[in-house]
């Protein structure tokens, strides 16, 4: 790439190159699935850097205490945006994964159930959380980690996602109190 984007107020030349980036693979993992692949943008340096400036704009005085990142693809920016805004960073994995004690949400999948986990001592009470996955689907993760932290004590001061995919409507599948970042809608 050769044009340069400012670090802020993201323009929509700098929103149609994050876009473009964005590779749509049909019948993965399964058929009738069209999968959003976002390594082509973590791969290359200027689009990795708009995603994480994109994602943090809205919350960058908002005095976030933990980034919640959801296994596994939002584990990748999660980290970098706790990173940047000095907090920590608590991973929500499927179930079994974690060593230590753990709060569990099962939740409705298209058919069907499953199950994430968060170590009980990972959010106290007063923490101030920002959650994060890559691309927000049918809701049902991001409704399950939203409980999770509320169960904990945490205040869900927003939810930020690369990537929305607007005809499942996965935003209605939150409580209505938690704000909702996406940055690229598709
Ligand atoms: O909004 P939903 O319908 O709940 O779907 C969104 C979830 O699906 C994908 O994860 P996946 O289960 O594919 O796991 P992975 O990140 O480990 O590949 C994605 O990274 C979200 O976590
Ligand atoms: N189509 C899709 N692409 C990438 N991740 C997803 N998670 C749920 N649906 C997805």
């Amino acid at each position: 790439m050769e044009q340069g984007y400012p670090r802020t107020n993201m323009n929509e030349t700098a929103l149609e190159a994050l876009k473009q980036a964005i590779r749509t693979v049909p019948d993965f993992p399964e058929p009738g699935i069209q999968f959003k692949d976002i390594t082509p943008v973590l791969g290359h340096p200027e689009l990795l850097r708009l995603a994480i400036d994109a994602l943090l704009a809205p919350f960058q005085e908002e005095a976030i205490t933990k980034v919640v990142g959801i296994e596994s693809r939002g584990f990748i920016l999660g980290g970098m945006l706790a990173h940047h805004l000095e907090a920590g960073f608590v991973p929500v994995r499927k179930k079994g994964k974690l060593p230590y004690q753990t709060l569990a949400e099962t939740y409705q999948l298209e058919y069907g159930t499953d199950t994430i986990e968060m170590h009980v001592d990972a959010i106290k009470p007063g923490d101030r959380v920002l959650i994060h996955d890559d691309v927000i689907a049918t809701g049902g993760t991001a409704e399950a980690t939203v409980r999770l932290v509320e169960r904990a004590g945490g205040q869900v001061v927003g939810c930020a996602f690369l990537i929305e995919l607007t005809a499942l409507q996965g935003r209605k599948r939150l409580p209505a109190h938690v704000p909702i970042h996406t940055v690229l809608q598709l």
